[in-house]
Parts: C-alpha cells; structure tokens; sequence
C-alpha cells in the first residue's frame, strides 16, 4: 500500500466531519515527503501548564517551532546546552511527555502523520528508546525481564539470551537486579531493551555519558551498526566529539528551537562553512579550537527575547534580529535560524 492509500484509509476509519479538511492537508504534506525520509518533525512546540503564585495558571513555552528530518540509514546528532529541549524533542516523538503538557506541530513517520494512539503502537517496537539516564530500567524488576518486554512472548527469552550475548552480558546475568550491574554493563541492558528487528528509529539520548574509551568506542560501533542496517537514529549528546565521529549531521538546539541543521563536514577549520553564530562559537569551544567561550548563557522558557533567541549574545545582532524570531530556511545544503546567515 503505498503513503497516499494508507493515510487516507487511516482518515476513512476516522470518519469525521473534518474529513475533507483532513485530506487536503495530508495532500500538501504528500507533496513533501520523500521516500528516504524516515521522520520529519516539523513546527514541533511544546508547553506546560503550571500553577504559580496564588494557583494562577501558566503556560510555560519550552519548546518553539521546531524542524528536524531524518532519513533511513542516518545518524542525526542533536547539540545544545542543558535545557534546550533535547530529552523533551525525544519524548514528544515516542509520546511519553507527561500529562500537562500541550503539544502542537507535525510528526511524520514514514509519511504517515503520528497522533498518540499511534506513537502507543509504535513505541518500543517500529520506534525504540535508549533513555538518558539508567535510572529507567524498573529497580524491582530483573533485567532480563525488562529486556523481554514488548517482544513476542513465544521467543522472548531466546531473543532476550541473544541480545545478552551480543552485548557482552552473561547468561546469570539476567536474573539480577538493575543495583546488582556495574553503569558500564547497565547501558548494554538499556541498549538491549531498545533493539528490535522491527525497530526502524532508534532515539538514543545521552547514549555515552561517563563511558571508558572502549565502552565509548563499542557504543558508537553498536550505533553505527544501526544505522548501517538501514535504521534512522537520533543521538542526542553532549558529546560533540562523538557526534562528529558518527553522526551524517549535526542539529544544534539552543532555547527550545533548532538553530541549525549541518552535516558533519562543515565542521572543520574556523568554521567558515558553519551557518549560525552559535554554532561557530560551540565550534570554536571545543579544546582543539582554542576553548573560546561566548559571553552569556542561554536564555530561560519564562524569558525568551522577543527577536532572534541567541541575538542577546551575538556579535551580528542588527535591529531585525531584535524584532522577529527568524524562520528556519535552507543554506548550501543545511538548515539555519539566522537573518544574516548567507
Ligand atoms: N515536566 C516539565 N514541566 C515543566 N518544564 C519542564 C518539564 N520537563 C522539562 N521541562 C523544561 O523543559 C526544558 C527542556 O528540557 P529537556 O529535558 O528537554 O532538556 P535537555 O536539552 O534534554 O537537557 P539535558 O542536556 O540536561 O538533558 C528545560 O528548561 C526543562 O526545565
Ligand atoms: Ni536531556
């Protein structure tokens, strides 16, 4: 069944007065949509809802029309300081943000426009998770269980022992609990919970924090391996080092947003082929371009400026930058959020 049918199917069985509405929107989408594009997520936002001072409500923008695309067999990397909206771009995608949260913007898979019923049964089988912190894995749960969920039950245990092998994890292994496993072995557990021969977009967030050389090294190999087999993979890292080791490109988000989109050859030299200030200036910060740090910090949700959302700390700020937040446009084959970039 090719995209079209299928889509339109799905709207079929919803049968809503909307339907036309529905149908040409999914029709400008089509036009789009590429065959080798696995994922595009485009004018993504999410908010919050939370009650301050005197139970007042407010809705707390954490993340702001943001764009990200990837296509089958590519590593995409995704950049940025703390709190830029990196896990949350994550979670919006599996459909695992938590309940006050007010999500707008597209999410395609394989064309087909995901709502949550669908992210549900996806998750963990077509799209597969490997969380940021170890402390997912169930703390009263054995591991070897937690690798079996989701699988079919017939060969759980057997996909579940071949896993264990293929990552280095013993067979009395399984039956231990997660506090019972070094972090080392608890990050090949996280990696087996999320491979799954249907699996064909793998998220990984933080997949190498605190790693020796060598577990570095196997996990960049077993992430590169994915994606060899054709899979799409979002690696989500602090770790530019490794994102330019792997990655095919680089997504740098700053604020809840996308600032730009690069392949990872721009990186190189001064960083003359790079598109936004603040990815030159995250170039030019790494110790082999000579540490130079940028003045200022990245702003708060509650504080956004008005305009440009690095323009506060960039050199190039003229007085559009102040007033209008840029839209992301095309540049010498990547993307970028920038009034001056040319
Ligand atoms: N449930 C929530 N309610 C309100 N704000 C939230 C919630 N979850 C996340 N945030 C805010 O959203 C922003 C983005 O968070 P996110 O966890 O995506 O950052 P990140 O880029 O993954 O950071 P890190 O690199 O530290 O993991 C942060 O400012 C965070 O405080
Ligand atoms: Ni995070």
């Amino acid at each position: 069944m090719n995209l079209f049918n299928k889509t339109k199917d799905n709207n079929k069985e919803n049968n809503n007065m909307d339907k036309n509405i529905d149908e040409i929107k999914i029709d400008e989408m089509k036009i789009e949509y590429s065959e080798s594009v696995l994922l595009d997520v485009s004018g993504l936002s999410v908010s919050f809802n939370q009650y301050v001072k005197n139970l007042k409500q407010v809705e707390l923008n954490v993340i702001h029309d943001l764009n990200l695309t990837v296509k089958k067999g590519e590593i995409v990397a995704v950049v940025g300081s703390s709190g830029s909206g990196k896990s949350l771009l994550a979670h919006a995608i599996l459909g695992i943000l938590p309940s006050n949260a007010v999500v707008s913007g597209n999410i395609l898979y394989n064309g087909e426009l995901l709502n949550d019923k669908r992210k549900k049964q996806l998750r963990g089988r077509e799209i597969t998770f490997i969380p940021q912190s170890v402390n997912y894995l169930d703390p009263l749960m054995k591991v070897g269980k937690q690798v079996q969920i989701g699988m079919d039950k017939k060969d759980a245990s057997k996909n579940q022992k071949k896993l264990f092998s293929r990552y280095g994890l013993k067979t009395k292994d399984e039956v231990k609990y997660p506090f019972e496993l070094s972090g080392g072995m608890l990050r090949r557990v996280l990696i087996s919970t999320s491979i799954r021969p249907e699996a064909n977009l793998i998220i990984a967030d933080e997949p190498t924090p605190g790693l020796h050389p060598e577990a570095l090294e196997e996990t960049k190999n077993q992430i590169k391996e994915l994606a060899n087999q054709g899979k799409g993979v979002i690696m989500i890292t602090h770790d530019i080092h490794s994102a330019l080791d792997i990655a095919d490109k680089i997504a740098v988000f700053y604020a809840g947003s996308t600032l730009e989109v690069a392949l990872v050859s721009d990186f190189e030299g001064e960083g003359e082929n790079l598109r936004h200030p603040y990815t030159k200036a995250l170039w030019k910060s790494l110790p082999q371009n000579g540490f130079k740090v940028t003045e200022g910090s990245q702003p708060m949700a509650n504080k956004l400026p008005s305009g440009c959302l690095y323009s506060p700390r960039c050199e190039n700020t003229c007085s559009i930058c102040k007033d209008e937040r840029p839209k992301m446009r095309e540049i010498r084959n990547g993307m970028v959020r920038c009034n001056n970039a040319t």
